[in-house]
Formats: structure tokens, sequence, C-alpha cells
């Protein structure tokens, strides 16, 4: 873990511009828990899994620029190189970005989102187990849930 060791960042997104480039059932996961903390979510992609409400897509593919403006950055389509360029204009720009399917080129993590009780978790891993994030993430929402 002391490897890849993740600062829990609780940061205000509220109106902050937020690029999710991918519309497959992992990018609006993200896009969703980033619009549900108040963030102005774009989601650029061919094509969206479902219809969300409460974001602005735009129904093309990513280009060359988009992140321009951007607070945060997720790349999660299901293309290596176009993740990998996303990846990439991000660091230029100095736009935090989470890739989806490569961990070396996330300079943040996307993290299970627990809340409950009026307290917010995030759960990360060391970037590897990802089904024991899930189950961390499951046990302390259940855990804020419950507390008086
Ligand atoms: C926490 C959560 C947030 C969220 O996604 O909302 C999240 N992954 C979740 C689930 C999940 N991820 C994967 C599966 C299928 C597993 C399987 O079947 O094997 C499932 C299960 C599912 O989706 O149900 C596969 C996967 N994930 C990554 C890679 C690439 C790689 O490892 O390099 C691959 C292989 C892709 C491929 O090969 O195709 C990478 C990342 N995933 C992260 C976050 C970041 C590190 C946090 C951490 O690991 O602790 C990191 C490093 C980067 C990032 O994306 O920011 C969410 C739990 C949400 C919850 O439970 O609430
Ligand atoms: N980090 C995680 O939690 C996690 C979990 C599972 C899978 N993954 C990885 O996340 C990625 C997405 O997974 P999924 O299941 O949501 O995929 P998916 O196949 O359901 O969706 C892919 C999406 O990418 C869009 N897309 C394709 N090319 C594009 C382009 N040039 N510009 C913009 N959008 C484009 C498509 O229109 C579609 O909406 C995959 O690479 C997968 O390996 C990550």
């Amino acid at each position: 873990m002391e490897e890849n060791l993740r600062f829990p960042l609780f940061v205000d997104l509220r109106g902050r511009r937020a690029v999710v480039v991918g519309g497959g059932r992992i990018a609006l996961r993200r896009a969703k828990g980033l619009r549900d903390f108040g963030a102005d979510v774009t989601v650029i992609a061919p094509h969206l899994a479902q219809p969300m409400e409460g974001i602005t897509h735009l129904c093309r593919s990513y280009a060359p620029g988009d992140l321009t403006g951007a607070f945060l950055a997720v790349a999660a389509t299901d293309d290596r190189a176009v993740n990998r360029a996303v990846g990439e204009e991000a660091r230029r720009q100095s736009i935090p970005v989470s890739v989806a399917d490569q961990a070396e080129e996330c300079t943040f993590f996307f993290p299970a989102l627990c809340t409950g009780n009026g307290m917010i978790a995030g759960v990360v891993s060391d970037g590897t187990d990802h089904h024991k994030t899930a189950a961390a993430a499951k046990a302390i929402r259940a855990v804020l849930e419950e507390l008086e």
C-alpha cells in the first residue's frame, strides 16, 4: 500500500466543471457520483448506456481540448487509446484525472462513495483490488446508516 498511497481530499465540487469521457456503466456511475456532489458534469460519448438527468451530454467522441476549464476529469471509454489521450491532456493541463482502465495513468483514484447520517467516506485500495474496495465500501455504508 505504501507504494501507492492516495490521500483522501474531501473537496467542494459545487459548481465545478467535471468532464467524464465515455457513457457506459462505469462512466455513468462516476457521473452520477460527481453530479450528486454538486459538480457541473459534462459527459462526452457517442452513446449513453442509459439516460441521465442533471448532466450535460455531448453526443460525440472525445476531441482534444475537451478538458479545457475542467476542475477534474474521468476517462472511462472502452478504447485504451482514447483513455490514454484523455489522461495525457489532463496531465498537460494539470487537471486531476482518473483513467478507469489503467491505475498507473490516474492522478487521482475515483473512490467508492459512502454516505449516511451526514457523513461521507471514500474508499480506495492501492489500485489493485477493486473487489476488496467494493466490499469495504458496502460494510462502511452499513455502519454509517446504523449510527445514531
Ligand atoms: C472504487 C471504484 C469506484 C467506481 O468505479 O465508482 C473503483 N473501481 C470500482 C469497481 C470495479 N473496478 C473494476 C471492477 C471489475 C472487477 C473485475 O471484475 O475484476 C469493479 C467492480 C464493479 O465495477 O462492480 C475493474 C478495474 N478498476 C480499475 C481497473 C484498471 C486497473 O486496475 O489498472 C480495472 C480493470 C479494468 C479492466 O481490466 O477492464 C481501476 C480503478 N478502479 C478504481 C475505483 C480506482 C482504484 C480504487 C481501488 O481499486 O481501490 C482505479 C485504480 C482507477 C480509477 O478508475 O479511478 C469501484 C467500486 C465502487 C463501489 O463499490 O462503490
Ligand atoms: N475503474 C472501474 O471501476 C472499472 C470497472 C470495470 C471496467 N472498467 C474499465 O472502464 C472502461 C469502461 O467500461 P464500461 O463497462 O463502462 O464500457 P462500455 O463498453 O459499457 O462503454 C464504453 C463507452 O465508451 C464510449 N466511447 C467509446 N469511444 C469513445 C470516444 N472516442 N469518445 C467518447 N466516448 C467513447 C461509448 O460510447 C460507450 O458509452 C473499460 O475500459 C473497462 O475496462 C473500469
